[in-house]
């Protein structure tokens, strides 16, 4: 390794290789679409999974770990995914790397609490595919690639592909990171207007509990999308003021790169009481107490206390 490479900090380097991977992933989730064969099965109740969520993984856990075998993969399909990715690498279908940090400038004021991460410390949260109910009928653009990373339970950084994004009616896809304390990109982050509520929430796993606390938050305009990386980048986006979501389903691959992103533009991602998920490699899966994010992180009590006010 070269002595400036050795200077990088792990976790930028990480952040640098999951962009490009996440970058190859989005063309094979693009692939399995035009292909028209997505062999779907149904993992439990309207838990759908395709060749495309199976063969993303597989590329993109094979890949990184191949280049970091310290740290600890957990990926949403399991351990044993054997759906090959080969005849779904293309070349035309890969968007520009994204930005990468710039690490000779950012240096000088990267946190003690980043720079000391060693790779055996790293836990990845892998969701290969988010959107796949919405995916499965091709409902596209809010399908996303999640690779979140966590130290010590928390949640450091994290690199979203989105393979239908659109630029003038082109599907380009785009490749977003983030990290608190760091800084983020490929995405322009706005606050959304102060003079409206909108809410982003499932399209596709409510319930009247769900419905009973989106009311509860008063909602001028609810925008019912599929994805949780979906509804978080509108929220970088300012197209929403908020994600609520009242229900047990979402996991710690759904949003522990959400989070990160989210947090490096000034926002929020906990459960609906406030506190924020752990991301250690023994934590149980579900997010059981539901998903509360703020575009602006301010903004966050006012959502707690008001949700905290339905019965249960
Ligand atoms: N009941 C559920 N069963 C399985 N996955 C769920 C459930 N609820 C939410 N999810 C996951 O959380 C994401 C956000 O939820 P929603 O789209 O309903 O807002 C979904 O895209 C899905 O991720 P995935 O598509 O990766 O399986
Ligand atoms: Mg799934
Ligand atoms: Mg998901
Ligand atoms: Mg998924």
């Amino acid at each position: 390794m070269s002595k400036a490479a050795g200077n990088i900090p792990l976790l930028f380097r990480i952040v640098n290789e999951t962009s490009s991977i996440v970058n190859v992933a989005q063309g094979i989730v693009r692939r399995v679409i035009q292909s028209g064969e997505l062999n779907v099965i149904d993992k439990g109740t309207n838990d759908l999974q395709t060749k495309a969520d199976r063969a993303a993984q597989n590329y993109i856990i094979t890949t990184l770990s191949s280049l970091f075998p310290k740290v600890t993969i957990i990926g949403e399909e399991g351990d044993n995914v054997s759906e090959s990715f080969d005849g779904l690498l293309s070349t035309d279908t890969l968007v520009d790397k994204c930005s990468v940090i710039d690490v000779t400038s950012a240096q000088k004021e990267v946190p003690e609490h980043v720079r000391s991460i060693q790779e055996e410390d790293l836990v990845v949260w892998v969701d290969p595919l988010d959107g796949t109910a919405e995916f499965a009928k091709g409902i596209t653009e809010g399908v996303t690639v999640l690779v979140g990373f966590a130290t010590h339970g928390k949640s450091v950084a994290g690199v979203v592909g989105q393979p239908f994004y659109n630029v003038n009616g082109k599907t380009t896809g785009r490749t977003i990171w983030g990290i608190p304390g760091v800084g983020f990109g490929g995405i322009n982050a706005q606050l959304p207007p102060k003079d409206k509520k909108v809410i982003t929430t499932t399209r596709s796993h409510s319930d009247s509990r769900v419905e009973a606390v989106l009311a509860s938050v008063k909602p001028d305009e609810v925008l019912r999308v599929g994805g949780a990386g979906y509804k978080v980048l509108l929220l970088v986006e300012g197209k929403a003021n908020a994600y609520v979501y009242a229900r047990a389903g979402c996991k710690k691959w759904d949003s522990c790169a959400p989070e990160a992103i989210l947090c490096a533009t000034g926002g929020s991602l906990t459960d609906l009481a406030g506190k924020y998920y752990e991301y250690h490699k023994d934590v149980q899966h579900v997010n059981d107490e539901g998903i509360l994010a703020t575009a602006n992180g301010e903004d966050h009590a006012w959502y707690v206390k008001q949700v905290s006010q339905v019965p249960e």
